[in-house]
């Protein structure tokens, strides 16, 4: 039987501003999302009948039709019926090193790389545009993981314009392993606290949209520059999270009294903190201090670093 072994990074955002609501009840967004070095390991092989089957080595993740590679997988059998019939279904394992519900986008990045590894299983050769598109209708995030790096997202986040990679920047993550939130919470918070002050004239909101395209934190990106890039971090959504979730906030003031981070925020809509770090070594020993200060084993560290790639093939076989 084919198989693809790929590897699927997490991402987290270095900018999110929240521009609008819209009538499909998702918010306009202007996004920089940023691939990381923590990655699940995600395995497809062909299968003899036409199932579609998920394995998970983690608890919390569900192998029925509400995982995100499962429903991955389910539109590629939908869109391409003939190439089901001929290859047959798919056996999809996530080994999983990414957090759940975290704000690094686990679930649309596996979602990512069932599309690129059933497009390999079924030689459909598709664009990653196209592939692109089909992840769209999955998730928001889930075109940025298929194409990786630094890009800045508008839209509903589907809608990447990428930007130049940037060098090598180490990072330490914390999450609490027992705090979730909620995406649709924290975006629906927002806009019932802040919905007032939007801007609703809908030729501004393209104009408005675009302006990140020039914003200092991209400047920052352009010009290599980790300390204007630190400095003009910024997440709309620690708005409504960082007050109702006290832990966050304690773990954003913890990392800003670390030596040798640069800054420090919230991914997407959370729980997980990270921290933009000088050096590698620096980092370990940012990790160190903090495992110190919250010796609570509910807490998990991780330090890595950006990476200028989305979905990478490790190996086939077959
Ligand atoms: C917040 C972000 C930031 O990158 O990431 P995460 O924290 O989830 O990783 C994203 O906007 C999340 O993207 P993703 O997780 O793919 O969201 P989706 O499945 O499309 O939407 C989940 C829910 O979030 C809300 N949503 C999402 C995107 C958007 N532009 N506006 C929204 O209001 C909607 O309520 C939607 O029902
Ligand atoms: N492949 C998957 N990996 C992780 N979580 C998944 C997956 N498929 C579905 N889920 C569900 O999606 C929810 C959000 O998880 P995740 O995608 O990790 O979070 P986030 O969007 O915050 O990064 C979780 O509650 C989890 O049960």
């Amino acid at each position: 039987m084919r198989s693809y072994t790929l590897i699927a990074p997490a991402k987290i955002n270095l900018y999110l501003e929240i521009i609008s609501d819209r009538t499909d009840g998702y918010h306009e967004l202007a996004m920089i999302l940023q691939s990381i070095g923590l990655a699940d390991e995600i395995n497809v092989q062909s299968l003899s009948n036409q199932m579609i089957r998920v394995n998970c080595n983690h608890p919390q993740v569900p192998t029925d039709q509400s995982n995100l590679a499962y429903r991955a997988a389910e539109l590629m059998a939908t869109q391409f019926p003939q190439a089901l019939a001929e290859y047959g279904g798919v056996e999809i394992t996530i080994n999983k090193h990414i957090p759940v519900a975290a704000g690094l986008a686990g679930g649309s990045t596996n979602a990512a790389a069932v599309l690129v590894g059933i497009d390999l299983l079924w030689n459909l050769g598709l664009t990653k545009s196209e592939l692109e598109e089909l992840g769209a209708t999955l998730g928001s995030d889930v075109p940025f993981c298929v194409a990786g790096g630094t890009v800045i997202a508008t839209g509903r986040g589907e809608q990447l314009s990428p930007l130049p990679n940037l060098d090598t920047i180490y990072i330490v993550l914390a999450k609490y392993r027992s705090l979730e939130v909620s995406t649709a919470w924290a975006y629906k918070t927002y806009r019932q606290e802040f919905g007032s002050s939007y801007l609703r004239d809908t030729e501004n909101l393209a104009a408005r949209a675009a302006a990140v395209h020039s914003a200092p934190i991209v400047k920052g990106i352009l010009n290599k520059d980790i300390g204007e890039i630190a400095q003009k971090l910024h997440n709309d959504l620690e708005r409504v999270v960082l007050p109702a979730y006290p832990q966050v906030s304690q773990l954003r003031e913890l990392f800003s009294a670390q030596q040798g981070v640069l800054a420090t925020m919230m991914s997407g809509s959370g729980p997980t903190v990270f921290a933009l770090v000088e050096s590698e070594e620096q980092a370990q020993a940012v990790k160190l201090q903090i495992r110190a200060a919250v010796p609570d084993e509910d807490l998990e560290l991780f330090v890595t670093q950006t990476v200028i790639h989305g979905i990478q093939v490790t190996s086939s076989m077959g």
